[in-house]
């Protein structure tokens, strides 16, 4: 396989995302992993391995927490609610849904419980590792409540088994993960909940309903304190809501180094990988790295990499989801905050105590390192929410000054908000702030919070999902990514440390922007080692591990240091070739089957990404066999620093409009004038050729428009304010109120006519 995990520049690659565990999954497993994304199967075929009420017997548990989780957060909310509730006679076992068979749930006794944690995706879609559940407790999406039935497995020990309420005597309880901003918000749990009651289950306290544009962590907490003694109730326990005290989920083995070291890293050959997805990304090439807006007060970056040899294909309008690693300088604070400095390079093993845990290693590899483990594996630049410094650093306080401040901020959500959210305190700063508040406290007295604890604190590292900016017709392996590098100063008048001041820096773009500097030869100095076969490092790394000081640009950013994968080859300079881990994950953002369809599209700052794509594709198609009026309406700061892509743009846009001579750029540059102007003001501005467009060909529109429609970038102000001015010009032009125009445009969404790709 070109390019793929088994040649030796790249096993990095596979080292660090467990291509070898992969060939350790039984064959069971791995048929469960292919099969999830086949159709429903049928009731008969019954695998033990994906029997969860088998497995929860067989380990001693009665309560079920499945999680369904796009980018991490229902995940670590499953896995910390398991950890809450343990006592001796509540025992969870916590497991993702898509490695068992849903047919199972009607087997659950009356002294079991499934918990459900599911966040919303896509447009009120499930996650990706609950569609197939999704699917067939609604397999009708339009109206979940007329589904038909599913075929759920007869359980042997229930005598009074009823075809047409499956799940009665089936107990559950149910927490929702979304976000207010979008239109259907809670979709996913709000049905899967409405199911499960159709279809006769019981479900144990109210459904809980976290709101990600609010506060997620507050809402989950009050779901807890009110749901968690009606679990216990309903499970007959008589351990107090938070008196159980809670168990180690990890243990740490200090091991034998088996092979050379790379920077705290193994360096294993692994066994390919035949298929790459998120579990098992891609190391790809990267093929071009460049500013995109070199004048402008931030970084823009285009980044594109090479697909070939690996079998991933995408879509225009398909996401890539890349896998960063945490910036040298955010790793050294947190082996400092912990003590671990001195042993940061020795390996280790982090497995389950439990050994019925669904997940026995924490890491995707057998052997790591202190140093590794926070690099590649876990979220380490968050701030640490309320609960956590509740059951996992505050009982570690030995000082009385770090039990009030702990004591503080665990239990004063007022304080927590001022201080660890509104300071962005990680739990590197953490330390650091409660080591600063017990300065006069004896060494022996002062916190030292255990390297599990913080393994078991910060979840896992998650990939970060971009809207592809090529078309597919036009660039078919090699997708691309624009992203604007993500900076900004902690408000909080703590936040300052000695390393980096207040500035807290987004994990994913600065390991892009260091990318793009190390393949643009940025790095002043040579560095100070020979490199080894297996990482590079963006910026030269300090003399002194232990003071890794990062630097400000001339832009004022701040450059941090990051770990950087070689692939095959030399970049021309001499310098190596680096690589990416990523993977495709579609999306239902897609131009109209028929070219001739007129499109509108809007996309401010890089909510241009998927709409550049777009108009590549178009532009290709025109010449090929013509296309509908195509607008693009796109907005920035400058026009003469941050108009990205123009040349290019304006030149597909000469192609389109041999073809629909009314298309168009049409710009908005926020800073170019006094008052602000945005591309919802431009959508009123050119309401006769926006009209003219929606219309297409009609006289009258009488109803939602055939053309579509296309938003892209910030969900919370930008999506909202287009929807409404699209509304207020529809509303003007038709002559009906502005309600029944905000109905058309609704209906449009339904239709797929109007489709977002939106982030707040
Ligand atoms: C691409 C995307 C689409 C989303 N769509 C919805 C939605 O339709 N409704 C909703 O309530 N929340 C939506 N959300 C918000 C997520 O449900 C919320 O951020 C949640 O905490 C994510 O959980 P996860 O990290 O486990 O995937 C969306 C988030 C993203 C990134």
């Amino acid at each position: 396989m070109s390019g793929g995990l088994g040649t030796k520049d790249q096993g990095v690659c596979g080292t660090l995302f467990g291509g070898k565990r992969m060939a350790e999954l039984t064959i069971a497993q791995k048929a469960a992993l292919v099969q999830a994304k086949a159709p429903v199967a049928s009731a008969s075929e019954y695998n033990a391995d994906k029997d969860f009420v088998f497995k929860m017997r067989k380990a001693g548990k009665n309560v079920v927490i499945f999680y369904g989780s796009q980018t991490g957060t229902a995940e670590d909310f499953a896995t910390r609610l398991a950890r809450d509730i343990q006592s001796p006679s509540v025992r969870p076992l916590v497991l993702d849904p898509e490695l068992y068979d849903w047919q199972c749930l009607a087997g659950l006794g009356d002294d079991e419980l499934a918990i459900f944690v599911l966040a919303t995706a896509g447009e009120g879609e499930p996650t990706d590792n609950m569609e197939a559940w999704f699917n067939a407790l609604a397999s009708d999406r339009e109206s979940p409540e007329d589904s038909e039935l599913p075929e759920f497995r007869q359980p042997e020990d229930k005598a009074d088994f009823d075809d047409s309420a499956p799940l009665q005597g089936v107990s559950y309880a149910m927490f929702g993960l979304g976000n207010n901003t979008y239109e259907q918000f809670n979709h996913h749990a709000r049905v899967v909940d409405q199911r499960m009651l159709a279809l006769g289950a019981a479900r144990v306290g109210e459904r809980g309903e976290g709101d990600d544009d609010a506060d997620i962590e507050e809402d989950f907490a009050k779901w807890k304190e009110a749901t968690l003694p009606a679990i216990r109730k309903y499970l007959g326990s008589s351990t107090p809501v938070g008196e159980a005290a809670p168990e180690a989920t990890w243990k740490i083995v200090e091991v034998e180094a088996k092979k050379a070291w790379i920077r705290g890293e193994f360096y294993e050959e692994d066994e390919a990988v035949s298929t790459f997805d998120a579990r098992h990304p891609f190391s790809a090439p990267v093929t071009s790295a460049l500013e995109l807006t070199p004048g402008a007060d931030r970084h823009t970056l285009h980044v594109e990499v090479d697909l070939a040899g690996s079998g991933l294909r995408y879509e225009s309008g398909d996401h890539i989801g890349v896998y960063p690693t945490n910036a040298e300088e955010e790793v050294d604070l947190l082996l400092g905050a912990l003590g671990l400095r001195g042993r940061a390079d020795t390996p280790i093993a982090v497995r389950a105590v439990d050994p019925f845990a669904a997940q026995q290693s924490l890491f995707p590899v057998d052997t790591t390192t202190y140093r590794a483990a926070f690099r590649h594996y876990l979220e380490i630049t968050g701030p640490v929410p309320r609960a956590q410094i509740k059951t996992l650093v505050a009982p570690y306080a030995r000082s009385a000054a770090a039990r009030e401040l702990l004591g503080r901020l665990a239990d004063d959500k007022d304080a927590h908000a001022a201080v660890v959210a509104g300071g962005c305190l990680s739990l590197a700063r953490l330390i650091n702030a409660v080591h600063a508040a017990e300065a006069a406290a004896a060494e022996a007295e002062r916190l030292r919070l255990p390297v599990e604890a913080a393994f078991e604190l910060c979840p896992r590292l998650q990939a970060r999902l971009y809207s592809i900016s090529s078309s597919a017709r036009a660039s078919p392996e090699r997708p691309s990514i624009t992203a604007v590098v993500l900076q900004y100063d902690a408000r909080a008048p703590a936040a300052a440390d000695a390393a980096m001041g207040a500035r807290r820096c987004g994990v994913a773009t600065n390991y892009l922007l260091g990318a793009v500097r190390y393949l643009r030869g940025d790095r002043a100095e040579p560095l100070a080692q020979p490199l080894r076969a297996g990482c590079v490092l963006s910026e030269a790394p300090a003399a002194d591990a232990s003071a890794v000081q990062p630097v400000r640009d001339g832009k004022g950013h701040m450059l941090q240091s990051f770990t950087l994968q070689p692939a095959p080859g030399s970049a021309c300079d001499g310098r190596r070739a680096l690589s990416l881990p990523v993977f495709i994950r579609r999306s239902l953002f897609r131009l109209p089957a028929d070219a001739a369809t007129p499109i509108i599209m809007v996309g401010p700052g890089t909510g241009l990404a998927p709409m550049r794509g777009f108009v590549q594709e178009r532009a290709l198609l025109a010449r090929e066999r013509g296309v509908g009026t195509t607008l693009l309406f796109f907005g920035a700061r400058t026009e003469a620093n941050d108009f990205m892509y123009r040349g290019e743009l304006e030149e597909c846009f000469a192609e389109i409009q041999k073809a629909a001579p009314q298309s168009r750029i049409i710009t908005a540059f926020s800073r170019d004038q006094p008052q602000k102007i945005y591309v919802q003001h431009r959508l009123l501005e050119h309401s006769d050729l926006v009209y003219q467009t929606l219309l297409c060909g009609q006289q009258k529109l009488g109803g939602p428009s055939r053309a579509h429609v296309y938003v892209c970038g910030d969900a919370k102000c930008m999506a909202k304010d287009v929807a409404k001015a699209l509304a207020t010009l529809i509303a003007e032009r038709e002559g009906v109120a502005e309600d029944v125009a905000a109905k058309w445009v609704s209906e449009m969404r339904k239709l797929s006519r109007y489709q977002e790709d939106v982030w707040s």
